[in-house]
Formats: C-alpha cells, structure tokens, sequence
C-alpha cells in the first residue's frame, strides 16, 4: 500500500436543516450526505516514530493545522503505534467550498494508516477518532451514503438514494463555516423531518438563505443554475459549492463553455459507496 494513491472523495448535502443547538455551541443537523466520484488523492511514506510531513507546501493550511497531519498523529497516539509517516496530499475540492474536502483527506488518512501500520481498529472506532478532527469527517469512515443527525455523527445508510449526475459549481468565494453558524440571523429551530418525508419533497438547505445574504456569489451562483435549466440547484453544506442535477436537454459542455470568469465547473456523479469502504472492517 505505501506508494499506492488513494481517493479522499468530496461529499455534498442533498439536504440540510438545522434543527437545534447544543451547549457547547454546535449546531444539531439533519442532513443527507453522497459522496461524488471528485477527489483529492493521497500517497503514504513511511517515516522514523514521531515524524510527520505533508508536502507540498498549502499557503492556506500550514502543516500544524492540517487534518491529515492531526488524523496521523490522532492515531498514532491512541493506538500506541511507533510511526512516522510524509503525506503526499494532490488537492482538487477547493477549500470552504462545502465539499468536505479538509474531513475527507483526515478520514482517507485514518482509513489508510489504520491498514499500513497495522493497528486493527474496527469502523466505529476510527469513526470516533474522526469525529474529534470535525463534523463531518465521520460519514467519511461509515463508507455508504447517508441520513444524519446530531452534528453530523448520528448517522444511518440510505441505500435507496438516487445517483444523479449533477453539474458543480465554485463561484470563487471561501465560506466561513463557523461565521455562518454563529450568525445572529441563522434560524435555528426548524422542524425536524422523517426520511420519507425527505425522500418525497423538494429538498432544501436552511443554510442557503443566509449564506445567499453574506455571500453576493453564492445568490449569483444559485440564479445562474436555475437559468441554465438545472434541475433543484442547491447549496452544499455551508458552501460555496452549488450542485443542480443534469437531465432533459441541459448540455454540460455549454454551461462549461458559458460559465462567468472566476467561477469552476465539473460534471460529477453522485456515489452511495465510498471508494475505500473496504478497508476497515465493520
Ligand atoms: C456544514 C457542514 C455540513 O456537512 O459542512 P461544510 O459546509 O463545512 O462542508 C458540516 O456540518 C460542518 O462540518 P465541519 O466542516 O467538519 O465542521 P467543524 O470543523 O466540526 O466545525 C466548524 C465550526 O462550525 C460550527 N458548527 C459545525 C458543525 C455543526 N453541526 N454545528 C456548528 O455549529 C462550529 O462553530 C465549529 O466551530
Ligand atoms: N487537508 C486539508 N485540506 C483542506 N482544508 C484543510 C485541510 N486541513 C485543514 N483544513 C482547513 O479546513 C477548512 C475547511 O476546508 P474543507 O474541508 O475543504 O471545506 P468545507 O468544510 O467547507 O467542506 C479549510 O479552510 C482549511 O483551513
């Protein structure tokens, strides 16, 4: 395995709702999670006990902060285990873009190193240490899309989601997560909902309407989508990412073609299997 190459895959919210608050300040959610078939790739090499790199250089994540670092270190000191280890992170999910990317590269590291160094923990163990790093690094390790409650870590497979092929946007814009939830405006006490209900209305996320306020590109963003003809446009997570599923006479190649300067574009597909399920026993 080390040398190999291994997919950290984005995830988008095909819904969100916040439906509480707790009194450490963190938000109660319920939200649907799929991962795409976009990614960052991750490399492992061995290094002496206690050392830990990550190249290349992030101007905007320093070494110290970065979560494959914090995951490797995480693992190391709870199982004991005497290694060192220099990750190799390609990033493609662009950062505070709502995509997971910093939690899915944190997971993909617990996953790998959990088989390379031999520790044997189990899903449900790494799955605690993941929700330590973050939120969402969690739904990363359960290896099937999913219903989620609590802050992201309540979570239960929803095999019967769609697998749509949607079209993505970045509208050029990094949103602040913890801004956004802190937010005096943020309404936080929606109702909650059962996952048929889910399954049988128009999906939204509680989060859009202010993060359309703060974030002039975001509102841009969603506008443009339902002019093209996108099907249900919608924000992910807290954004900036926007997804509108493809389907009728909608051509990806023009939207690429017509997209406004700044802004990145891909056609993804929405995946109910994590590509690295395998790795870790239930
Ligand atoms: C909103 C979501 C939806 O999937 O995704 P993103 O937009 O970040 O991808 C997540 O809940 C984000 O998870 P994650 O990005 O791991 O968040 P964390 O690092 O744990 O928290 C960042 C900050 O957001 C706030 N936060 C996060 C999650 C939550 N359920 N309630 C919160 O109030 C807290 O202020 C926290 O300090
Ligand atoms: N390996 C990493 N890759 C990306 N971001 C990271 C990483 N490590 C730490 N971060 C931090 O996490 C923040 C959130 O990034 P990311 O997970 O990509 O977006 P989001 O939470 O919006 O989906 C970044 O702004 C960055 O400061």
């Amino acid at each position: 395995m080390s040398g190999d190459t291994f997919p950290a895959p984005a995830k988008i919210n095909r819904m969100l709702r916040v439906v509480g608050r707790r009194e450490d300040g963190y938000h109660l959610l319920q939200t649907v999670f799929q991962y795409l078939d976009l990614a960052d790739t991750l490399q492992f090499r061995s290094l002496p006990a206690g050392q830990f790199r990550r190249f290349p250089k992030i101007a905007q994540v320093p070494e110290e902060q970065d979560l494959c670092l914090r995951a490797a270190r995480l693992l190391a000191e709870e199982t004991g285990c005497r290694e060192g280890v220099a990750i190799t992170l390609d990033k493609t999910l662009p950062m505070g873009g709502g995509l997971g990317g910093g939690s899915s590269d944190a997971a993909t590291t617990l996953l790998v190193l959990n088989r390379l160094w031999g520790c044997g923990l189990k899903r449900p163990d790494l799955m605690e240490l993941g929700l330590r790093l973050g939120a969402d690094v969690p739904v990363f390790l359960f290896g099937r899309s999913a219903w989620a409650e609590g802050i992201g870590e309540r979570l239960q497979a929803l095999p019967e989601l769609s697998e749509p092929r949607f079209f993505l946007i970045h509208p050029g814009v990094s949103v602040h997560t913890a801004a956004v939830f802190q937010h005096p405006r943020l309404t936080r006490r929606h109702p909650p909902i059962t996952i048929s209900a889910f399954l049988a209305e128009a999906p939204t996320n509680t989060l859009e309407a202010l993060v359309r306020q703060l974030y002039p590109a975001v509102d841009e963003c969603l506008r443009w989508m339902s002019a093209a003809g996108l099907h249900e446009p919608m924000l992910t997570g807290s954004g900036a990412c926007c997804f509108g599923q493809l389907g009728g006479t909608v051509e990806p190649e023009a939207l690429q073609a017509e997209l406004p300067s700044g802004w990145r574009a891909w056609v993804v597909q929405g995946r109910n299997i994590h590509p690295l399920q395998h790795l870790v026993e239930d």
